[in-house]
């Protein structure tokens, strides 16, 4: 079956469509469903959102539809990726969608990263595996790569990872994961690791490399405001099961579930703290303002 890139998927097909998926643990008898019965679609150029706290069953969600679940566990049910189902699907299928139809932003970037490889080494290895490019033309992608997670240096490109700051890391490994161009974008907690003064940076980057790409984006967070700045809809796991679904302004104005509506009440009383905090100035400034719109 050939891969489909989000640009040749035909008119209407989601890039994503994950009907009746688990993710379980063990076997048999002693098997235990770590995430139940989630389906979800996520159309070209689309955002959605995971939110839920930890252990709900965000991370797993996310790897199981890319065949990156962790030894012992299994997947159930079904994701159909770029036109290619990826639920029991072998590595020699599931290889080229990663990268083309699929890349991953997490939330430590020093996992992405090689420690003992220069970055910009790291930042030529998709673009020459994915995008055949060579010689000059992949220097000049590279230094293309860095400007656009706004890493202006060129002397960055030599730098070591340990070098960086954890801002720059998740800088580089957004541009190792947009390389490939990717249809679709997993942006896993990219933010909860760094220090509250760049995640406004990252997200606000990420959010317009997303936006100027035309990525789909399945975005992953326990934080609800993070949440409703980056996508319009979202998905509520509790417990590895999706307890409630829709339009993030309208899950904000009335959630239907107790859990959503604590999550509500949560980010609420978060923003209510930070404008004290600030003496009720707005709290845009560290990536919490109320106002989804944004200035991204
Ligand atoms: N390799 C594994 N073996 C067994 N259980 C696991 C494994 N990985 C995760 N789990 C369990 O599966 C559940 C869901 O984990 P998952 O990582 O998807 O949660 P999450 O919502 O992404 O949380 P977090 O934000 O903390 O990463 C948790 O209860 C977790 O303990």
């Amino acid at each position: 079956m050939s891969v489909q890139t989000g640009e040749r998927a035909g008119a209407g097909a989601p890039l994503l469509r994950v009907e009746g998926l688990t993710v379980s643990a063990g076997a048999g008898a002693e098997a235990t469903e770590l995430v139940r019965g989630i389906s979800f679609e996520i159309a070209a150029g689309e955002r959605v959102g995971l939110i839920g706290e930890s252990g709900s069953g965000k991370s797993l969600t996310a790897l199981a539809i890319a065949g990156l679940l962790p030894a012992g566990l299994s997947a159930g049910g079904s994701a159909v990726l770029s036109g290619v189902e990826t639920i029991g699907a072998s590595e020699a299928e599931l290889r080229p969608l990663r990268g083309p139809a699929i890349g991953f932003v997490f939330q430590e970037p020093l996992t992405a990263l090689d420690p003992l490889m220069r970055v910009g080494r790291q930042i030529a290895e998709p673009l020459r595996r994915h995008r055949g490019l060579r010689g000059a033309e992949l220097d000049r992608a590279v230094a293309e790569s860095l400007t656009e997670v706004r890493l202006e240096d060129p002397r960055l490109a030599r730098a070591y990872p340990h070098e960086l700051s954890g801002g720059q890391r998740q800088r580089i490994a957004i541009a190792i994961a947009l390389a490939a161009r990717p249809a679709l974008l997993v942006a896993d907690e990219p933010t909860t690791a760094l220090d509250v003064t760049v995640q406004a940076e990252v997200l606000g980057l990420l959010d317009r490399l997303v936006a100027e790409r035309g990525m789909g984006l399945l975005f992953i967070s326990h934080d609800l405001a993070v949440v409703s700045q980056q996508t319009s809809r979202v998905l509520v796991l509790r417990a590895g099961e999706a307890v409630e679904r829709g339009a993030v302004a309208d899950l904000v104005r009335a959630p239907q579930h107790p859990y959503t509506a604590q999550l509500v009440s949560h980010a609420r009383a978060l923003d209510a703290a930070l404008d004290g905090a600030a003496g009720g100035g707005s709290t845009a400034a560290d990536g919490r303002g109320g106002d989804a719109g944004g200035d991204a």
